[in-house]
């Protein structure tokens, strides 16, 4: 799973990059600098994988990761080929969320490609060019679908009916993920189609110093025009937090942060928040060899959540023995856990809870 950085040229997009990742990607005051899409995995920061670290104290720890791409600047036209624009989309369609850059600081020194800052016009035109590219797909599959439909075909004429809806939408300007469909549609027409506008998608308000904290009258706009989206907006001071990040000593870091008013990176919050947009949690493997955060999708089953480990822990599956995250930490320890009755045992049917600390009886 991945969340792709997507905006127009020259708006912040490398330099959030590099907030979130250690892989540098080229960031300069000119547009298309980014080309070739830059891939990161980024560490996901998680305040109980250090609990848990001090209670267990094993020899290692490994975060749970997300991967982020940074993609080359959309302009208007891109959908028509517009600054190498198909091959960008194309970048754009093998994410699965969006994290929307919207440019909300004024600098004269670096350069708007439309001449003034103006991020719900820039937010449009990006759209738009997305749901023109969406148009081209739901084009090309009613070209496919009609003559099966014609002739009585009774799945070609319910997916017709579905890619109809879509495209009046498309036309109308509104995305796909605004649409409601039944599940069995959704499964069979329009997930698989793979709408660049299906993806879910987050605002990151790329703002001065000055705004990181309360954001300014760019982001209310930004708030006003989403408002019924039901997407996160969030405020980050994208050129300040990248200077800060460049610096090597943890100490020097937290002591820029809390200058411009941050108890901990924007781009931290962000990226718990990417992690959410793409569906995803976290539970524990915790042993005094390591203690280890896995990511798996919200509604996974306990032999799900035991394949990201292994298949054959997925396929061999007995049960789990789960731990509340929040039990582990009241007891402090496993075997204290146990003495207090609070260590469930689960079957296949479980559905994982976001921060359980779990342990899988299997054999093979
Ligand atoms: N909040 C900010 N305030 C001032 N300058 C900023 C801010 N964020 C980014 N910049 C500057 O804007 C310029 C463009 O940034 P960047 O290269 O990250 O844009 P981009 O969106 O990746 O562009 P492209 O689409 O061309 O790859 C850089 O000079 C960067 O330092
Ligand atoms: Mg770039």
């Amino acid at each position: 799973m991945k969340a792709g950085i997507v905006g127009l040229p020259n708006v912040g997009k490398s330099t959030l990059f590099n907030c979130l990742s250690n892989a540098k990607a080229q960031s300069a005051n000119f547009p298309f600098c980014t080309i070739e899409p830059n891939i990161g995995v980024v560490n996901v920061p998680d305040p109980r994988l250090e609990k848990l670290e001090s209670l267990v104290n094993p020899e290692r720890v490994l975060p749970a990761t997300v991967e982020i791409v940074d993609i080359a600047g959309l302009v208007k036209g891109a959908s028509k080929g517009e600054g190498l624009g198909n091959q960008f989309l194309a970048n754009i369609r093998e994410t699965d969320a969006i994290l929307h850059v919207l440019r909300c600081f004024d600098n004269d020194n670096i350069v708007h490609v439309d001449g003034n800052v103006n991020p719900i016009r820039d937010k449009e035109t990006i759209d738009m060019e997305l749901q023109l590219k969406d148009l081209e797909t739901v084009d090309k599959k009613l070209e496919k679908v009609k003559r099966a439909a014609k002739t009585g075909n009774k799945d070609a004429q319910k997916e017709e009916a579905v890619l109809l809806q879509i495209k009046a939408a498309l036309e109308a300007g509104t995305s796909v993920r605004a649409l409601e469909f039944s599940e069995d549609d959704y499964e069979d027409f329009v997930k698989p189609a793979q709408f660049i506008t299906e993806k879910p998608v987050m605002y990151v308000c790329n703002v001065d110093e000055g705004s990181a904290v309360s954001g300014n009258e760019y982001v209310e706009k930004v708030r006003e025009a989403v408002k019924d989206e039901k997407a996160e907006v969030l405020v980050l001071a994208v050129g300040t937090e990248a200077d800060i990040n460049e610096l090597e000593d943890y100490e020097e870091r937290q002591m820029f942060l809390s200058d411009i008013g941050l108890d901990e990176p924007g781009s931290s919050k962000l990226i718990r928040a990417a992690y959410k947009l793409l569906n995803q949690q976290t539970y524990f493997t915790a042993g005094v060899k390591e203690v280890r955060a896995w990511t798996v999708n919200i509604g996974a089953t306990a032999p799900q959540a035991a394949g990201v480990i292994h298949s054959d822990f997925e396929k061999g599956f007995i049960r789990a023995e789960v731990i509340g995250y929040e039990d582990y930490v009241t007891y402090g320890s496993e075997s204290k856990v146990k003495e207090a009755g609070k260590m469930r045992v689960e079957g296949k049917n479980y559905i994982v809870k976001d921060g359980d600390v779990m342990h899988f009886l299997f054999n093979v």
